[in-house]
């Protein structure tokens, strides 16, 4: 009754911009800092980190691969460093670092919100018995869901951190939904992804999911279906009015 094909038995949400607004905070700090590191490299006429630049390069990707990727884009490689790298070091981790102080700092100050229409979601699909779990590339994942009250309805949670530490490959590859479904007991045919990056519906695509979900929060309904979304809505509560 939750408009998903009949023979799905649980959910995986991405969080950031499917869950909660935090998406559009992840953008501004990841633009800032690029838009800082591009200055200070190229001088007042850099070229500055576009939101599609956000979309296709770092969006619902681990930060350490936003970085690499969105760089590679404008033909900058930087060393990895470590994870203790001081935020003005011109390595993958210093740079990550800068991005990921900007971004607490402004959670901080603006605090994080669930979308209505998610938290509706989430309980018809917690009434009607399908599984949850909140599949994200953050390492602020356990913040951001307990920030925004969700965490009762989550079963398990795949997050940038176990990601890091098991060595699954980011999103687009499907490793880390295939970990979710694992954790909930469920094969990838009878699971549904949520998504509102284009590398997210493709991992779910990839990863032979049962339904892929695209959740349309930056106005590329197109790209969304082109890389791997069966249906693509604006809101999640659109999938309970359709079986209405
Ligand atoms: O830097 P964090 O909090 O570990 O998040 C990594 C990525 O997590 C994803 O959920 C966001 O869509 C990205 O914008 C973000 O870069």
């Amino acid at each position: 009754m939750i408009g998903l094909p009949e023979d799905i038995s649980a959910c995986l949400f991405d969080l950031d911009g499917v869950l909660t607004g935090t998406a559009a905070l992840h953008r501004e700090a990841w633009k800032q800092t690029f838009d800082e590191f591009l200055r200070e490299r190229d001088g007042a006429d850099f070229r500055p980190f576009t939101d599609q630049d956000y979309a296709r390069y770092v969006d619902g990707r681990p930060r350490a691969d936003g970085v690499r990727q969105f760089l590679s884009s404008r033909g900058i490689t930087l060393p990895e460093g470590d994870s203790t790298d001081p935020v003005d070091k011109a390595t993958v981790n210093g740079v990550g670092n800068r991005k990921n102080e900007l971004v607490l700092r402004i959670i901080a100050d603006r605090g994080v919100s669930p979308y209505p229409g998610s938290v509706r979601f989430l309980e018809a699909a917690e009434e009607a018995g399908l599984a949850i779990a909140v599949v994200t590339s953050s390492a602020n994942g356990a913040t951001v869901l307990e920030a925004a009250h969700l965490n009762h309805f989550v079963r398990a949670r795949i997050d940038g951190i176990v990601i890091k530490k098991d060595n699954l490959r980011g999103k687009p590859a499907p490793d880390s939904f295939l970990a979710g479904a694992k954790a909930l007991g469920v094969s990838p045919a009878n699971a549904a992804v949520f998504e509102d990056a284009l590398a997210g519906v493709a991992a779910g695509k990839a990863g032979g999911f049962g339904y892929v979900v695209g959740v349309n929060r930056a106005n590329q309904a197109t790209e969304l279906r082109a890389n791997g979304a069966d249906v693509v809505v604006d809101d999640l509560a659109e999938l309970l009015e359709e079986r209405r």
